[in-house]
């Protein structure tokens, strides 16, 4: 990565604005899943340990600029605090004179959380003013909210314009695992790309075309692609607008040589529930008033071999409808061979896939999972993210 990091710069004594990406799930005010907690430790520790006076900022969730009770970050700190073990403190501002006396009172290795950053309008506005009130309460600006990295808000790009700006470790993580994926891959390199809809996929297969050696296509998405090639699809997800896309795809993968995998049979339901009546058809026999609502057994024995063979697999987007178990072999047989590919590097693109690994219990079998959703999938597309370009180069 050609950006500093928290290594290049001193850190000791100095006030450091750390934007972490504490968005995590929340049910009834608790937090249901602390990955991202979690992935921003070696930072704050990093900088505990090295004698900075850490001040974390952070959004939850879209309050839209306005205070929303429930979205205060509380119990993130409290949890915060478990994990860390020890004591931290929590301002119920983001900036004005109650943060400034915590951030005056903080000692060397202390640790403060600001409140929700989006309660704020100047935030996802990118206002320089709400920008350079937090730079004021910093001597350093340290980027680890990898799952932010697309937006440019206040406190993840504005702010890195009046302060020294530099990556954290997560944040040189992700970026250095996707960069090299999409640079520089081990081969045979595999993309599995499934999910609910082509719309929201067309930018990472038209990146991905260019360098894979293998396309997997999956999910609700594959059944646009089928209609492409002749075949009904019944009552299953299907984008009339991109069926020409699709067909495009298929065309450009042959042209440059990339191997393009279709399920070859599916799961087909006479309703979207899992207590539907099911059965596994060849993809070119969906009946006109059933969906396809998992890939089927030969197709996932098929996607198990590509994966096998592969050196490294980048994988967004589930099979199937995971979510209910009925559906959900596909994606979990996906999950289980890159789980068992012991010389195959995986890579989850965030988002429900990571959601269906961690569901799977798989999630520590995985070499990388991505804490960002939108994030890895915008760098994915090849597209440069604001807020890590908005820091100091090396
Ligand atoms: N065959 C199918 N029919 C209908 N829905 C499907 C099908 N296959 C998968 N899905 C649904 O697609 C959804 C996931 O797609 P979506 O594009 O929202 O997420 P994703 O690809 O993981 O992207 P993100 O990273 O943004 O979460 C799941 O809720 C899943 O149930
Ligand atoms: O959950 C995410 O993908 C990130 O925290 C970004 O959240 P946003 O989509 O609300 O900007």
């Amino acid at each position: 990565m050609n950006k500093k990091t928290i290594r290049d710069v001193e850190v000791r004594g100095k006030r450091v604005f750390c934007r972490v990406d504490f968005n995590v799930p929340m049910e009834d005010g608790a937090i249901t899943d602390d990955t991202r907690i979690r992935a921003a430790l070696p930072t704050i520790q990093y900088l505990i340990e090295h004698g900075a006076k850490v001040i974390l900022a952070s959004h939850l969730g879209r309050p839209k600029g306005k205070v929303v009770e429930e979205l205060r970050l509380d119990a993130v700190a409290k949890r915060l605090g478990e994990l860390l073990e020890r004591p931290v403190v929590k301002t119920n501002e983001a900036i004005g004179d109650e943060v400034k006396a915590a951030v005056a009172n903080l000692n060397e290795g202390d640790v403060l959380l600001l409140e929700n950053v989006r309660f704020y309008p100047g935030e996802e506005k990118n206002d320089p003013e709400l920008a350079r009130a937090f730079a004021e309460l910093a001597d350093l600006y340290v980027n680890d909210a990898f799952g932010a990295a697309h937006r440019a808000h206040a406190s993840t790009e504005g702010i890195a314009h009046y302060l020294p700006a530099v990556a954290g470790f997560l944040m040189e993580k992700e970026i250095e695992v996707l960069g090299k994926a999409l640079s520089n891959p081990d081969r045979p390199f595999t993309a599995i790309i499934g999910g609910a809809k082509v719309k929201d996929k067309i930018g990472v297969i038209e990146n991905l075309l260019d360098k894979v050696d293998n396309l997997i296509i999956g999910g609700g998405l594959a059944y646009t692609f089928v209609k492409a090639l002749g075949h009904d699809v019944g009552k299953s997800l299907l984008e009339e607008d991109k069926i020409e896309l699709a067909k495009s795809f298929m065309e450009k993968a042959k042209e440059k040589g990339v191997r393009f995998y279709m399920p070859v049979d599916v799961v087909v339901a006479d309703r979207f529930a899992n207590d539907a009546n099911t059965k596994v058809v060849p993809i070119d026999a969906i009946p006109s008033d059933w969906e396809a609502l998992d890939i089927g057994p030969q197709t996932r024995e098929l996607y198990r071999d590509v994966i096998r063979q592969s050196k490294l697999v980048v994988w967004n987007g589930p099979m199937g409808v995971f979510e209910m178990e009925t559906f959900s072999h596909g994606t979990r047989a996906v999950a289980e061979a890159l789980a068992e590919a012991a010389d195959t590097y995986s890579v989850i693109g965030g988002g429900d896939s990571a959601a269906a690994v961690e569901k799977f219990d798989l999630a520590d079998k995985m070499d990388h999972i991505s804490t960002g959703g939108g994030a890895s999938l915008e760098f994915m597309e090849g597209k440069q993210l604001p807020g890590v370009v908005a820091l100091n180069d090396k």
